[in-house]
């Protein structure tokens, strides 16, 4: 946690080479991830605030009493599951491993954590930061491995629950395998999140706000607001400015601290972006910027998996790229007249992870939040996700919370004791 917090190394770790005290979690989490390590930092802060979070809750976990008639009562008590299971996507590998354990671990469970093969090594960390802490051997587990491993672990009959961060087919055959012995399921799968701006919208805000909802991470991040829809009035001027600071994203070697935007998860992935933006064009979408595999000057960089930041105009609701999860940096843009209208084209889709609203209209702001069918609504901001606020999904974006206290519910189950201070009925008379 020390280290997570300020770079002070652990010096039991046998992987963490040790060069002053610099050299910390972030850093690891670039050469694992990809990305900047200006984001890699916010992660990891990210990471060590749920781990202080539910320590704090772990103390308040309670039951209710209930007083029934003659004197008798019945009370509840709030009981770990057993043995948890999680699974974890590429994209946030440290902090996914913590939003997991840390409610997990606090509701007395053990974790056994399988991290993406991608990205395989900072849940090593956790564990071992576990451990320096006091965590008993064996209370938090990390096995390596890919699909084959996630489905021994989702069909073990002793494992009690799973919770899954990744994609929406993959998070079926997890509910499909946790039904034969019933475990309980969180899933946190992919999304095509609306972002809405309405003309009367802090247009700078909205700006920022849309490269926000886009860029981070690559783009790879499941709570995106890739369909960008704009009030028809503003378009010309939003698209300006947001191409105008989409081309000046500093590209290129993730671990400089000016860079802000670092390499595709691998090349297979880059090539499956880059063909989303080939598919869009075909389709009659226009490329206002980016779109195309980047090269960095650095010799080194020759052969990494970047592009350049993609914002495509011309697109209507029946296009790949505004139907699909794309996973890399490309933002959809299409205008619309009314709030009727865009709140119907918003909701028209299977997912329902996160929305946006951008506006100055407090009433409007609400009426829109309410109805927009996604775990999340920004309103005036997007993809920040502090560690007190649930994260989830509405419809194919999955169900069950991460974050928050409701998550609690998530990783106990309640046991009722009914306590009888009376006689017991002689019912059967005998
Ligand atoms: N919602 C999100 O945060 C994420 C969404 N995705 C989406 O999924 C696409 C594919 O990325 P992948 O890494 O292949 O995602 P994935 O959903 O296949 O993998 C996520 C995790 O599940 C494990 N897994 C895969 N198949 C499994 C199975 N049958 N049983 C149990 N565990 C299994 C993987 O090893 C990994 O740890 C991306 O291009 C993106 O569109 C990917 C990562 C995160
Ligand atoms: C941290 N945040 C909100 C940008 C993304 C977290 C969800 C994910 O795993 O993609």
């Amino acid at each position: 946690l020390k280290a997570a917090k300020g770079g002070v190394g652990f010096p039991s770790s046998s992987l963490l080479p040790m060069t002053g005290t610099n050299y910390n979690i972030a850093k690891l989490e670039v050469i694992n991830n990809g990305k900047s390590i200006t984001e890699a930092r916010v992660d990891i802060d990210v990471s060590w605030q749920s781990l202080e979070y539910y320590a704090g809750i772990a103390g308040t976990l309670a039951g209710q009493h209930i007083q029934l008639p003659g004197g008798s009562f019945a009370y509840t008590r709030r009981e770990a599951l057993g043995v948890c299971v999680g699974i974890g996507a590429w994209n946030y590998p440290f902090q996914i491993a913590c939003w997991k354990s840390a409610p997990a671990l606090a509701c007395g469970n053990a974790m056994v954590f399988k991290p993406s093969p991608f990205t395989a090594v900072t849940a090593v960390i956790l564990a071992e930061i576990y451990k320096e802490a006091g965590v008993p051997d064996g209370l938090f587990n990390v096995v390596q491995g890919g699909a084959e491993t996630g489905t021994l672990l989702c069909n073990h009959p002793g494992v009690a629950k799973v919770s899954f961060t990744g994609s929406v087919p993959t998070g079926k055959k997890i509910m499909e395998m946790s039904a034969k012995t019933v475990k309980q399921v969180t899933l946190e799968l992919g999304g095509k999140s609306p972002l809405i701006i309405f003309k009367d919208c802090e247009l700078e805000n909205a700006v920022r706000g849309a490269l926000m909802a886009n860029f981070l991470t690559q783009g790879e991040v499941c709570c995106n607001g890739t369909r960008v829809y704009v009030q028809r009035e503003i378009m010309p001027v939003f698209l300006e400015e947001v191409v105008k600071r989409t081309k000046a994203i500093s590209i290129g070697d993730p671990l400089l601290e000016d860079t802000r935007m670092g390499a595709l998860i691998t090349r297979q992935h880059l090539d499956k972006v880059l063909g989303f933006v080939s598919q869009a064009k075909k389709e009659g979408a226009k490329v206002l910027c980016g779109g195309e595999a980047f090269t960095p000057i650095e010799p080194k960089l020759k052969g990494g998996y970047y592009m350049s930041p993609c914002v495509l105009d011309n697109c209507t609701d029946d296009m790949t790229c505004v139907k699909e999860e794309i996973f890399g940096p490309v933002m959809s843009v299409m205008p619309f007249d009314t709030e009727e209208e865009v709140l119907k084209r918003a909701n028209n889709t299977t997912f329902g992870l996160a929305s946006g609203v951008f506006t100055r209209d407090i009433s409007r702001a609400h009426r829109v939040a309410e109805n927009l069918q996604a775990g999340t609504c920004f309103i005036n901001n997007y993809n920040i996700s502090p560690v007190e606020v649930p994260f989830g999904g509405y419809k194919q974006s999955g169900f069950g919370r991460e974050n928050g206290q409701v998550t609690i519910e998530y990783y106990s189950q309640l046991k009722t004791v009914v306590v009888e201070m009376g006689a017991v009925d002689d019912y059967f008379n005998c």
